[in-house]
């Protein structure tokens, strides 16, 4: 029997059931052992679902209240000292729930911990925290419990842990100079001796294998790490259990050798992204050694072409035989729960198409394929069909779409002026004060909003119901603004259930889900769209909109669109052309949209591109073609408008530092970007670079319900003016503000504005000039 398994399953169910009682749990409207009963469920219904479907070694630990970077620095102890953590005492629900979002039911409000994307996924995870004196012990009984959890249900449970060196990769400290800094590998003569006592106690329990998670061995390692690896692992290898080496999200390129020499019973890799790396590890395996081959895209919703799967694994299988096992390239946490559940998608598209639980399918086919193909010739043939017919599929193919890709090169790409010259002509356009005021988009997404949505899917409401009832949403946000006296308005994006969805819904080419979930930090869900095929604009997706915000004041409006990279980014993109190609008809369609705005009369429009940085590939010798093409595609959405019409663009969760040139070279008449929460240092790299564009440096962090005071606003953008010229900044929030209510939303954005006008004073004479 060959051996499946997965890296970890969804958790937040069906139907996100986890995200709804977590919030209820929040708000005081349900209790904790309820909130546990719901986690107790979710996970013996997912257990149960992959055992199944023929899973036999069934991940533990992938269940995580709200991260599971998150427990396992619980499970450490390493919780910073403004939780209040007693040393000797079990970390409570409520203290990770504390340290997730600066409180919980129980406990003093304290600052969250950062937050940051995980690799170049759109999950986030909540950063460890790094001190040099952190004494380190097992703090929580949670992982434990769960392994006993499944066992008692009958499955043979594969506990998985971050290790060591990833976990403190991705940790953070005052005294740590940036993720590779080797001095925080002296946390590991405290931290391993936690790491043995975990396996230990694992051991106790009965468990056989444990997956030991090292992601960053896809990464560009310094030597120190690189050594390090060799250290840590000798000294887990005297472990009573058997270790699974996972690695994942690309290659191991010039770590394989790290990894192989390696004293693990089981080496995972990811050879969806990286098959090029498996006669390598064939050549080199030890001859008692375990290959977890990741071959079922864990990152992507297509259905697998079990044939080239096959192949690959042909020569792995005549080696290893019951050596070798499959899985998924990574956990199914980023891949939507059940296709099952889809049934407004034709039968056609869906047929392409393979979830969470279809992978689980997928995967046992592809065992039988290797084993025992005579016993599944019909569901291979079934799946082999499907293949060819999405390949030849005319829905694909748009022949118009084709005809502008062949003339791209001629496309301009490039705006008619410098930027010296567009924005006097922008200045004696729009007329605006030094330090003008904005804001970066949406409005707080309240539930009344929502619940229009929802009404108008069930048919409670009707279309026009619906329209008028975002109009009137629309209204009062223009009104707000205008009496509290920012000077760049917008319409609020109340009609948007998320800022790509939304296009998705709107572009041809993009299939998308009535319930295709998939996690984006806590509680917190997208539903990615699907990009099946050529993507074109049938009609103006936002024009309509914006054009009834601008009819209602005499301030300027900014247009508000996602830009092309982050619409590809934070969707699933089809995988039979390179993602460069879809972005650039993505561009494309997007142009037309800009031009008209522009044509409606829109005098500033913001193409947001926050993901852009996350698009960047895990190695660094790959970045420059990335930023080329992925500017390039900024740049042909947004180069056509005339002097006159000044863009914007705008990004958070970013380090700057090492794109800062690329982000010069996107030359939009205004950016701004996520800073407060780092006091100004993001904005390090703009002062070096003498960024020569208008800039707005966030000056209250969104993600926090506190409200910010004006000296404090004040005294960052000082900061800021202190090395950038004054006339050149902006004043506003680091992100859109949906997330937050409106109590929170006014008097934070009064606050910004007095900030503006005191700036204004202080800085007349050298602002006076935009
Ligand atoms: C900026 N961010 C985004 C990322 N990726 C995106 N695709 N979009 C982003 O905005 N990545 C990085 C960050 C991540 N940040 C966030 C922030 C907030 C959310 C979020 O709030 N998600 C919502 C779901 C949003 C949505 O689709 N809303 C729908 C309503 C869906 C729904 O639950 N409907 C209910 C009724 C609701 C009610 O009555 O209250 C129903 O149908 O029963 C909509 O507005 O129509 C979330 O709740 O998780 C995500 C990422
Ligand atoms: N315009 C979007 C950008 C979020 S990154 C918003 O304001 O929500
Ligand atoms: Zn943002």
């Amino acid at each position: 029997m060959t051996t499946l398994h997965t890296l970890g399953f969804p958790r937040i169910g069906a139907h996100r059931e986890l995200k709804l009682a977590q919030e209820a749990y929040w708000a005081g409207t349900l209790q904790r052992s309820e909130l546990e009963h719901v986690g107790r469920e979710l996970r013996a219904r997912h257990w149960a679902a992959q055992a199944d479907a023929g899973i036999t070694l069934l991940p533990v630990g992938d269940f995580a209240w709200y991260d599971q970077i998150l427990e396992w620095s619980c499970l450490l102890g390493a919780v910073p000292p403004r939780f209040d953590q007693d040393h000797t005492a079990p970390v409570d629900i409520d203290t990770l729930f504390r340290m997730a979002r600066g409180r919980a039911p129980s406990g003093k409000p304290a600052a969250a911990c950062e937050m940051t994307k995980w690799f170049d996924t759109n999950y986030h995870y909540i950063v460890p925290e790094l001190h040099p004196a952190q004494d380190y012990r097992i703090a929580s009984e949670s992982l434990f419990q769960q392994v006993a959890e499944a066992q008692a249900l009958g499955h043979a449970a594969k506990p998985v842990i971050p290790g060591p060196l990833t976990w403190l990769w991705l940790g953070k400290g005052d005294a740590y100079d940036g993720p590779g800094d080797a001095t925080k590998l002296a946390l590991l003569e405290r931290l391993v001796p936690v790491y043995r006592q975990v396996l230990a106690r694992l051991a106790e329990q009965g468990v056989q294998w444990v997956q030991i998670d090292e992601p960053i061995l896809v990464l560009d390692l310094p030597d120190a790490w690189q050594r390090t690896f060799l250290r840590v692992y000798d000294q887990l290898a005297a472990s009573p259990v058997k270790l699974l080496l996972a690695t994942y999200f690309g290659g191991l390129g010039d770590n394989l050798f790290t990894a192989l020499e390696l004293p693990v019973t089981g080496l995972h890799l990811d050879l969806h992204r990286a098959p090029e790396q498996l006669p390598a590890v064939l050549a080199r395996l030890k001859p008692e050694q375990v290959l977890s081959a990741g071959v079922i895209d864990g990152r992507n919703i297509w259905r697998t072409d079990l044939d080239q799967a096959e192949a690959l694994l042909a020569q792995a299988q005549a080696q290893l035989g019951t050596r070798l096992w499959l899985a998924p390239s990574c956990s199914l946490l980023h891949v939507p729960v059940d296709l099952a559940q889809e049934h407004g998608l034709d039968n056609e598209l869906k047929s392409w198409l393979s979830f969470a639980h279809q992978k689980l399918g997928e995967l046992r086919l592809l065992s039988q394929a290797l084993r025992e193909p005579e016993a599944v010739v019909s569901e291979l043939a079934a799946q082999r069909a499907v293949i060819a017919a999405r390949t030849a599929s005319t829905r694909i193919h748009n022949p118009a779409v084709q005809a502008q890709m062949a003339a791209l090169a001629a496309v301009s790409r490039a705006r008619q002026a410098p930027f010296a010259e567009r924005i006097r002509a922008q200045q004696a356009a729009l007329q605006l004060p030094a330090f003008p005021t904005t804001t970066i988009g949406s409005f707080p997404q309240t539930r009344g909003i929502r619940g229009l949505r929802r009404d108008l899917k069930r048919g409670s409401i009707t279309q026009a119901e619906y329209d008028a009832a975002i109009r009137a949403e629309i209204e009062q946000c223009i009104r707000y603004q205008e009496e509290i006296g920012i000077d760049v308005l917008v319409h609020g994006e109340a009609e948007r259930n998320d800022m790509v969805e939304y296009f998705g819904e709107l572009l041809e080419g993009f299939a998308f889900t009535a319930n295709g979930w998939v996690q984006s930090y806590g509680s917190r869900c997208v539903k990615p769209p699907i990009i099946f095929g050529d993507v074109s604009r049938p009609e103006p997706m936002t024009v309509a909109w914006s054009a009834y915000a601008q009819s209602l004041t005499d301030k300027p409006v900014k247009g508000m669109l996602t830009g092309p990279v982050t619409i590809l980014q934070w969707s699933f993109v089809r995988d039979d052309q390179p993602r460069q190609r879809t972005c650039e008809q993505l561009a494309l369609a997007l142009r037309q949209e800009v031009l008209d705005l522009e044509n409606a009369g829109i005098q500033v429009i913001q193409i947001d591109e926050p993901a852009l940085r996350e698009g960047l590939p895990l190695r660094r010798v790959d970045w420059p073609a990335y930023l080329d093409w992925a500017v390039d595609c900024f740049r042909l959405s947004t180069g056509a408008v005339k002097n006159t019409t000044q863009t914007h663009t705008h990004m958070c969760y970013a380090e700057f530092n090492d794109i800062i040139e690329a982000i010069a070279s996107m030359d939009a008449d205004v950016i701004t970007i996520e800073t407060s929460r780092s006091n100004m240092e993001l904005l390090r790299a703009f002062e070096d670079f003498h960024y020569p564009n208008d800039l707005g440096p966030g000056v209250y962090d969104i993600h926090s319900p506190n409200i910010p005071d004006v000296a404090w606003m004040v005294t960052l953008m000082e900061k800021a003016a202190a090395n950038l010229p004054p006339q050149r900044l902006w004043v506003n929030p680091d992100c859109g503000l949906k997330t937050r209510g409106w109590e929170e939303t006014r008097p934070a954005l009064e606050n910004m504005v007095q900030a503006a006008q005191q700036l204004r004073q202080r800085y007349s004479k050298d602002a006076v000039h935009k």
